[in-house]
């Protein structure tokens, strides 16, 4: 049988990246999917708001919603600090194994944690059976439908404290307008605009953060 274009992707790492930097297998996915196969990979431009976003939340558990082939995934846990982990979800059970993969590659299976699943069933799970207290960074770039009522669902389960960071992909293409119209409404949030464009694309997207209670966060200190 025809391989997957992921399966594809997952060729090209293992032949071309360096085993265990992460750097190498980030430019050799954005070097693949800009030359040979587009991709939903967050890519490098929406990668660098990505990166400095992580680096302001410096999370000690952060969560992803969409492994995909775990480009992202690597980015936010190669600057990750020791003792420090993601938690990433992904339904799709071949995008998960060769997330996985793609992972190892980069040497970064210690600090990731796959979980397949649906979203909606695995948030839920998140304080019991995977020990989380609260999410200090949650990166949303599974589902724009699933945006809004998984925000809520983390609400919900009291995942989320004074100072966390959401920050999600595709505000503008493929677009999430029920997530926005939510968050940016919902005063116990800061909701902040990062125009960029859709992967390996010159089309217009955007990326928002939004901080939870930040005010509160800061007066704590
Ligand atoms: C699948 C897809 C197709 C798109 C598109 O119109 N184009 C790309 C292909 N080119 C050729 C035409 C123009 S945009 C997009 C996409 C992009 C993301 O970042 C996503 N992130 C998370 N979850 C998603 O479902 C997700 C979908
Ligand atoms: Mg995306």
């Amino acid at each position: 049988m025809d391989q997957s274009k992921e399966q594809r992707i997952l060729n090209s790492v293992s032949y071309n990246a360096v085993k265990g930097d992460p750097e190498s297998v980030i430019n050799c996915i954005d070097k693949y999917c800009s030359q040979y196969e587009w991709a939903m990979n967050v890519g490098d431009e929406k990668g660098t708001i990505l990166d400095k976003v992580v680096e302001e939340a410096d999370p000690s558990v952060a969560l992803e919603l969409g492994t995909y082939c775990g480009y992202s995934a690597i980015r936010i846990a190669r600057l990750l600090k020791p003792n420090t982990r993601l938690l990433t979800i992904e339904f799709n059970p071949e995008f998960a194994s060769i997330a996985k993969e793609i992972i190892e590659i980069a040497g970064l299976s210690e600090k990731v944690t796959i979980l397949e699943g649906h979203s909606e069933d695995i948030i839920p799970q998140l304080k019991k059976k995977y020990e989380v207290e609260t999410l200090d960074f949650v990166f949303l770039d599974h589902w724009k439908e699933r945006y809004a009522p998984d925000t809520i669902l983390l609400e919900e389960c009291g995942l989320l404290r004074k100072g966390s960071i959401l920050l999600a992909d595709n505000i503008i293409y493929p677009g999430a307008p029920e997530f926005i119209k939510y968050i940016r409404s919902n005063k116990r949030f800061e909701c902040t605009s990062y125009p960029s464009h859709l992967e390996y694309m010159k089309v217009e997207d955007a990326m928002e953060k939004a901080v939870k209670d930040p005010g509160a966060a800061a007066m704590l200190f």
